[in-house]
C-alpha cells in the first residue's frame, strides 16, 4: 500500500518560526500495552523529554477505528517538526489479532514497546478496574477460578490442574508468550522492547533511559525528575517550579485483599506460561 507522506500543508498546521514545519506525522513507536501494567505512567514520563511528543488520549486505530483509514490516525497525532518524535500509546493493540499485520502494512520499521507486570499483579490491578465500574461485581478469587456459578468454561486439564478460568480476559491478558507469538510473526523481536513494569514503579528514570535510547533520543529523563507518592506508593513528576504532577486517581487504586491460596494457586498457575515468555524474548523477569 502506498502511504500518505507526512505532510506540511493541512490548513491547521503552521511553522513554528525557525524552520521546523509543524505537521502531523506517523509515531515511530506505539506502547501497543499491556493493559494495566504501568503504560499511562511510560506515556507521562517519556513526554518529559521534550522531543517525544503524544496524543492525548489513547487512539485505537488499529483495533477500533482501522477503517477510517492511515491518513485519519496521522491526523490524530500531535503537531510536531521533524527533529521530534510522535508516540501513541493504546494497549489494547497487544491482544489483537489483526494489530500486528496492520502496524506492518503501516511501517514495518515501526518500534513496539510493551510494558509488562507480573501478570497476577496485573489481574487484579485489571479486575480493580472493572469491579470500579460494576458494583456487586463477585470477588476476584470467584471470577479466577473454575466453579460451579462460571461453569461455562474450559474443563480442567493437566496442565490447568489449578482450575484457573482461563476464559477470563484479566488472567488470558497475562499469557503473554501467545500474544508476543503473534506480533513476532511481523516483527522482529529487535524491534520490541519490554518494559519492567514493576521497576518503573521503583526505577522509572532507568526504564525511561531505556526507552529513550530503543527509540534513538539522548536520555534526558533524570531520577531527580521523580518524587515518591508515600501514600500510594507511586512515583509522580516533580517539576522544575517545584510542584509535583502524580497520575490520575484511576492510577495506583487499592486493590482487594486476594487470599494467599489463591495466589498460590495462580503463580502454579502461570510459571511455566512466564518461562515460555523469558523464552521466547530472551529475557527473564523473575516472577
Ligand atoms: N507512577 C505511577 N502512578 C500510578 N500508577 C502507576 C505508576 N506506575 C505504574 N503504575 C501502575 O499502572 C497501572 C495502570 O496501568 P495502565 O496505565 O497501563 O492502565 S490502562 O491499561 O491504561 O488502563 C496502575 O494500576 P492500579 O494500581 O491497579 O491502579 C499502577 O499499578
Amino acid at each position: 500500500a502506498v502511504l500518505p507522506p507526512a505532510r506540511s500543508d493541512d490548513n491547521n498546521d503552521i511553522g513554528d518560526g525557525d524552520g521546523g514545519q509543524l505537521a502531523h506525522r506517523f509515531p515511530s513507536a506505539i506502547i501497543i500495552g499491556v493493559k494495566k501494567s504501568g503504560t499511562r505512567a511510560l506515556l507521562e514520563f517519556l513526554r518529559l523529554n521534550p522531543a517525544v511528543k503524544a496524543p492525548g488520549p489513547e487512539v485505537h486505530f488499529f483495533d477500533r477505528h482501522f477503517d477510517r483509514g492511515f491518513d485519519w490516525y496521522r491526523r490524530q497525532m500531535p503537531l510536531t517538526t521533524a527533529d521530534q518524535l510522535t508516540i501513541e500509546k493504546s494497549p489494547s493493540y497487544f491482544v489483537t489479532k489483526t494489530a500486528p499485520e496492520r502496524v506492518h502494512r503501516l511501517d514495518p520499521t515501526m518500534k513496539l514497546i510493551v510494558v509488562v507486570r507480573d501478570p497476577i499483579t496485573r489481574a487484579i490491578s485489571d479486575y480493580t478496574q472493572t469491579a470500579s465500574k460494576r458494583p456487586g461485581m463477585p470477588s476476584f478469587e470467584h471470577m479466577a477460578f473454575i466453579n460451579a456459578t462460571n461453569a461455562v468454561l474450559p474443563k480442567m486439564t493437566p496442565a490447568n490442574a489449578q482450575g484457573v478460568n482461563t476464559s477470563w480476559g484479566a488472567i488470558r491478558i497475562g499469557i503473554y508468550h501467545r500474544f508476543v507469538s503473534r506480533w513476532l510473526e511481523y516483527f522482529p523481536l529487535h524491534q520490541i522492547h519490554f518494559v519492567n513494569g514493576e521497576r518503573l514503579i521503583t526505577h522509572p528514570a532507568e526504564e525511561i533511559a531505556a526507552v529513550e535510547k530503543f527509540v534513538g533520543l539522548r536520555p534526558t529523563v533524570r531520577a531527580e525528575d521523580f518524587v515518591l507518592n508515600t501514600e500510594k506508593g507511586f512515583p509522580c513528576i516533580k517539576r522544575t517550579d517545584g510542584t509535583t504532577h502524580c497520575l490520575g486517581k484511576t492510577k495506583g487504586r487499592a486493590h482487594p485483599k486476594v487470599s494467599p491460596h489463591a495466589i498460590s494457586r495462580l503463580r502454579t498457575f502461570y510459571a511455566p506460561l512466564n518461562d515460555r515468555f523469558y523464552e521466547l524474548i530472551g529475557r527473564n523477569f523473575g516472577w
